[in-house]
Parts: C-alpha cells; sequence; structure tokens
C-alpha cells in the first residue's frame, strides 16, 4: 500500500537494526553465547530496562571495521528496497571504544557501508553519534567531544539515548553545548520511558530541533502547544511505542492527535528488529492503522527532510524527490 512512497527515516539505530540472522552468524563466528538474547530468529526482553541489555549484548557481537561496513550496508540495502532516500543512522563511537575497536575504526567501517549502499541504490545517510545515559554524563561529553573533533562530513548531529530514567538532561546540558559549538543538529530522546516532563526538560535545557519519540508530551496540553509554537520536530517510532508499552495500543497511540495539533510529526523504526517492524510497517501503519493518506505521509516525509542533519544543496535535492 506504500511500497509506491518515498520514504526517509531520520531515527535508528545501527546496532538495533542487526537482523538477527545476522546477529547470530556473528555470534557463532565470534563463538559468543547468545542463547539468553536470541531465540527462535527474534531478540528476547522484557521491558526497556531488558531490552538496552539485551541490545548492549547484541552489539558486541559486531567486532570489527568490517561487522560494521556489512552491518551498515545490509540495513540500508533493505531501506533503498522499499523506496528510502535518506537515513540518518544513530550511533555510538563509545560503544566502538568499549568493545576494544576504537571510535575511529568504528565510525570508519560504518561509513565504508554507506559507500557501498549508496554506490547500488543512491541512497544518503548521514550519522547522528549518540551519548548513553546510563554511562554517565562524562561519558555523554566524551561521545560530543568526538562527534565535535572528528571532522567527518558523515557526523551531521548528536543525540542523548540510553536509560531516560537516569539522571535529568540538564545533567548532560554541556555535552549538547560541546555538540551545538561544533555545528552538529540537535536531538534527544525524552517523552518515551518518562511523562510530558522529560520533554519540556529537553526543551528548557538543550532546545534541539528535534526530539526523540517525544510522544508523552500528549499528557500535557500547554506542552503540545509548545512544541506546535517552536516548530519541534518529533521522530515518532509508533511500532517501538507499542512493543516497549508506552501506550497499549495503536489506538490510543497519539501520532494522529500530536499531527492534527499542529506538531511536526515524521516516523521511524527506531530498532525494528527488536520491536518486530521495519520502517516499510512503520509506512504500512501510517496508511492502514492511523488512516494516513498519501499526501499526508508525503507531507511527513517532507517534514523528515526539512528536519533533517543535512547541507541546504542536499536537502534541496532530497525534497525535489518527494
Ligand atoms: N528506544 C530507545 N530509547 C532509548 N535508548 C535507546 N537505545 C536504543 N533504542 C533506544
Ligand atoms: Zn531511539
Amino acid at each position: 500500500m506504500t511500497s509506491h512512497l518515498k520514504k526517509v527515516e531520520l531515527h535508528c539505530h545501527l546496532e538495533g537494526a542487526a537482523p538477527p540472522a545476522l546477529t547470530a552468524a556473528q555470534a557463532q563466528k565470534y563463538g559468543v553465547d547468545i542463547s539468553a538474547q536470541l531465540r527462535g530468529g527474534a531478540y528476547v526482553w522484557h521491558d526497556f530496562a531488558s531490552f538496552l541489555e539485551c541490545y548492549d549484548k547484541v552489539s558486541e557481537v559486531y567486532k570489527t571495521e568490517e561487522d560494521y561496513a556489512l552491518l551498515t550496508e545490509t540495513y540500508l540495502d533493505e531501506l533503498a528496497g522499499i523506496n528510502t532516500i535518506y537515513s540518518e543512522l544513530i550511533v555510538s563511537p563509545d560503544h566502538g571504544k568499549r568493545i576494544g575497536l576504537g571510535a575511529d575504526a568504528y565510525i570508519s567501517g560504518i561509513c565504508e557501508g554507506i559507500r557501498r549502499a549508496r554506490e547500488k541504490s543512491g541512497i544518503e545517510a548521514r550519522l547522528i553519534v549518540t551519548g548513553e545515559r546510563h554511562f554517565g554524563p562524562e561519558s555523554v561529553i566524551g561521545a560530543a567531544e568526538y562527534a565535535a573533533r572528528a571532522g567527518n562530513p558523515l557526523i551531521t548531529g548528536f543525540n542523548l539515548a540510553g536509560e531516560e530514567r537516569m539522571g535529568r538532561v540538564a545533567d548532560y546540558a554541556r555535552a549538547f553545548d560541546i555538540a551545538r559549538d561544533a555545528g552538529l543538529g540537535l536531538t534527544i530522546h525524552a517523552g518515551e520511558v518518562c511523562g510530558a516532563f522529560s520533554v519540556a526538560d529537553a526543551l528548557d535545557a538543550v532546545r534541539p530541533s528535534r526530539i526523540g519519540h517525544g510522544v508523552r508530551a500528549v499528557e500535557d496540553p500547554d506542552l503540545v502547544k509548545r512544541l506546535a509554537d517552536l516548530g519541534t520536530v518529533l521522530e515518532i517510532c509508533p511500532g517501538s511505542n507499542i512493543a516497549l508499552g508506552v501506550f497499549p495500543d495503536f489506538a490510543s497511540h497519539p501520532l494522529r492527535r500530536l499531527k492534527d495539533a499542529g506538531v511536526r510529526v515524521t516516523i521511524s523504526s527506531d530498532d525494528p528488529p527488536f520491536f518486530q517492524t521495519s520502517l516499510k510497517r512503520e509506512y504500512e501503519l501510517a496508511a492502514g492503522t492511523f488512516g494516513f493518506s498519501d499526501a499526508e505521509i508525503d507531507a511527513m516525509t517532507r517534514t523528515a527532510i526539512e528536519a533533517a542533519f543535512v547541507d541546504d544543496e542536499t536537502r534541496k535535492a532530497l525534497l525535489a524527490r518527494i
């Protein structure tokens, strides 16, 4: 139903997109026992905290520069196969450091994957470096410093992900100052696990142009109006929200309510195989379950391009393709 529509994704964690079959092959290659996290071709977790643990464990079976090139190429090929013209991947150079590969080799493998995919299909991609709250403010500042000094034209944004219940956004504001000063686009995970206050926190402490999820802003009508007035773009991932129990079902998901209230909304897949979803399914949900017309979906895709962390020339070229 949406295969004819051009697609854009602003919010997908690279390791969160790892296909279970590839993860199984990697685990076997390195002799890593992943049976507690991967069973019957599906990732195993039961709540947000165990999802993050599962995510970190799965990430550990991607160890070399070539592993990251392959993972990136595989995901971007999948996106290109469903008519996706642009993707922003959330990446964690800190993770590269933690596994002993090193941040530079980690990023260089990912950039090689982007190059290979782009050569085949023309898909454009950029990287958003993320800090993880559960590794603490110092590690988040380290991630921002890395992104700021990398001087890599494909690194165009900075994010804060991980355990939303750990600390307040203000504790991480210094990292965002570093990223902002380096000219990076800013986005923050908020209003996913925590309530509306976390979205207000993000606006008060950082004022990013985009917010990852942000859906629980719907609990506070004044905040919804503030988001609409500011033009803050929400990277909404409905399948992820339902899988993690942020809302009990799609009928109570606020995507349409937020859009109708004038908030700029976009759709993404977050960590697709962890949540039994894909960007293809998210677009299908938008059309089927949420009842958006092709024109409304194209408008969301256009919003995503307008909010993308790219230079003006690339933005113009992407907009011309919708
Ligand atoms: N949905 C999510 N929220 C916060 N951190 C994440 N890291 C990977 N996926 C995430
Ligand atoms: Zn996310």
